[in-house]
């Protein structure tokens, strides 16, 4: 489990009752969340509880019916905010096609930095490089991603997330499409970006990882928050006996 300490200041970000219903269906039922800056928080469940939506409702990809999503205290989730500007400050990966196909790894990385940021090309592509040999990808920059293996693509699309500096780093579901082989290494880029301080919200069915990376465990059950606890104690010591029910089953697997 990570050393990190929270921050006191002011979260990252901060949900106040989120509520998404798809017709009579509630999937997101009054959601409150705050993540403190530096922190990795897992999100875990069974597959429908609503964990990919909570993270999509950040993203503003899905518009919520009530609460409120706040960005460092501002409220992204009136409508009246460009979606297009929350998103440049917001990172997301998630768990397929994350490169574009036609372009060169590097095109990839820099896009959004010359494109959204304006970050001039020579400049961006000097980070774009420096991040693919952190990941020792630089000889792969002006290939195409089919030329990487799946765990490449998904540690290019991660570095490609991070590259504009967001102030909050999305991560749903990075490793459920890879082979058990590959995903390690995907595992301990998001692993060495905790250590460096990334704020990270991340849903995830792998436990260990939950368990290594995150700083807390939010344990969601039909769109509702059932417990939320530091990491060790979520896995040690579970309050609620529907999360001990959950981790029994996933440990039955
Ligand atoms: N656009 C949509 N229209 C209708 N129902 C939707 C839509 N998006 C999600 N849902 C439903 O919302 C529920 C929650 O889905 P979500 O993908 O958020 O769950 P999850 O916890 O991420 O699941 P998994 O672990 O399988 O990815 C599911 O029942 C899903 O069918």
């Amino acid at each position: 489990m990570s050393t990190r300490s929270a921050s006191v200041a002011e979260p990252v970000l901060r949900l106040r009752g989120v509520r998404r219903a798809f017709g009579e269906h509630v999937v997101l039922d009054g959601i409150d969340l705050d993540v403190a800056a530096h922190e990795v928080v897992a999100l875990v469940g069974a597959s429908g509880s609503g964990k990919s939506t909570l993270l999509r409702t950040i993203n503003l990809i899905e518009r919520i019916d009530d609460g409120e999503i706040l960005l460092r205290g501002q409220d992204v989730s009136d409508p009246r905010v460009d979606a297009d500007d929350v998103r440049a400050r917001i990172g997301v990966v998630f768990q397929h096609y994350n490169l574009f196909p036609h372009l060169s790894v590097l095109d990839n990385v820099t896009l959004a930095s010359r494109l959204v940021h304006r970050v001039p090309r020579a400049e961006a592509e000097r980070q774009g490089l420096e991040l693919l040999a952190s990941i020792g990808l630089a000889d792969f920059a002006r290939a195409f991603p089919d030329r990487l293996s799946g765990g490449q693509q998904q540690r290019a699309a991660i570095v490609r997330a991070i590259a504009t500096g967001p102030e909050l780093l999305l991560l749903d579901e990075v490793t459920s499409a890879l082979d058990p082989e590959l995903v390690g290494e995907v595992l301990a880029l998001v692993r060495s970006l905790a250590d460096g301080g990334t704020t990270i919200v991340m849903a995830t069915h792998e436990m260990a990882f939950a368990r290594e990376v995150a700083d807390r465990v939010v344990f969601l059950d039909a769109g509702r928050i059932i417990e939320d606890a530091p990491a060790r104690q979520f896995f040690e010591a579970p309050r609620e006996e529907r999360t001990r029910e959950f981790l029994a089953r996933f440990l039955a697997d």
